[in-house]
């Protein structure tokens, strides 16, 4: 497990590309036939990924950890991006498909991951954050999300907001995980931007045509750099930055956060005439 360490925005100012895709960008988390996970020391965040082909995948324990089993002390969220698929925690089944979210609670100890067919195969995108408590189990499904409507064509950023775990939602310790989707001609998330210094947040795009690009803007508002993204690329969003993206095409993301509070709209709007 790769570990990636906290910037300093005033740090940050200098860096030229290949610096802010070292340290920001996670682009190996979705490999075939494989699980992978980078350790963040962005509240201790694990962000990973599973695609299981035709053998299931266990989720395992890692030195890094120190723990006697993955969520010994933790909490997970997965959500499916592609194939239908199922997890199975401590051999209980649950039916994952595309927009699907699963959240497992602190204390399971057995689970793996499957595709239902591995011709087209599940994709898992999962975050990990450390837990003081047991939530049970629980599976959303896309339907059953809460939605919200963003944006407006007429500024290229309308979207539906599908929440899954939040204070409202899936109850968690910290973590808060949900999905994004641009309508047909809408490119633009998170426009007007926001901060929330009290959490951590990272976004993972998919659906995202193989010759298009996700722009995806980070900084302090009045110093903002950006990063291109493809299709499965997940980036962490540090507690003093932005975060927003335009697409050269429509595209989904996930977002999830951890830190101080549960309350998604706890955020800092920021004017878009003040962005520099
Ligand atoms: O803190 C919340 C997150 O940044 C996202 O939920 C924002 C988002 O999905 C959007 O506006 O498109
Ligand atoms: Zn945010």
């Amino acid at each position: 497990m790769r570990s990636i360490h906290a910037v300093h925005p005033e740090d940050f100012k200098s860096y030229q590309t290949d610096q802010i895709r070292e340290r920001f960008l996670l682009n190996d988390i979705v490999q075939p036939g494989r699980i992978n996970f980078v350790y963040t020391h962005y509240d201790r965040m694990i962000v990973g990924g599973a695609n299981p082909l035709d053998k299931e995948l266990e989720l395992g324990n890692y030195n890094k950890l120190k723990a006697d089993y993955f969520l010994q002390r933790r909490e997970m969220g997965i959500i499916n991006v592609a194939g239908d698929g199922r997890v199975t925690v401590d051999g209980k089944v649950y039916q994952v498909n595309k927009l699907d979210c699963l959240y497992i609670g602190k204390g399971a100890q057995n689970v793996q991951f499957a595709s239902v067919d591995s011709q087209k195969p599940a994709v898992f995108y999962i975050l990990s954050s450390p837990a003081h408590a047991s939530h049970p189990t629980t599976k959303m499904s896309h339907a059953e999300a809460v939605k919200v409507n963003a944006g407006d064509s007429s500024t290229a950023n309308k979207r539906t907001i599908n929440k899954y775990i939040h204070a409202e939602g899936i109850q968690s310790c910290q973590l808060v995980m949900g999905l994004t989707i641009l309508a047909e001609g809408s490119v633009w998330n998170t426009m007007p931007a926001h901060t929330h210094d009290r959490r951590m947040e990272a976004y993972f795009y998919f659906d995202v045509p193989d010759d298009q690009r996700v722009f995806h803007y980070m900084g302090q508002d009045d110093e903002t750099r950006h990063i291109i993204l493809k299709n499965h690329d997940a980036v962490v969003s540090p507690p003093w930055s932005i975060h927003s993206g335009s697409g050269t095409a429509s595209y989904s993301f996930i977002w999830g956060m951890a830190g101080e509070n549960l309350d998604y709209t706890d955020m800092d709007l920021l004017n878009i005439s003040d962005l520099k």
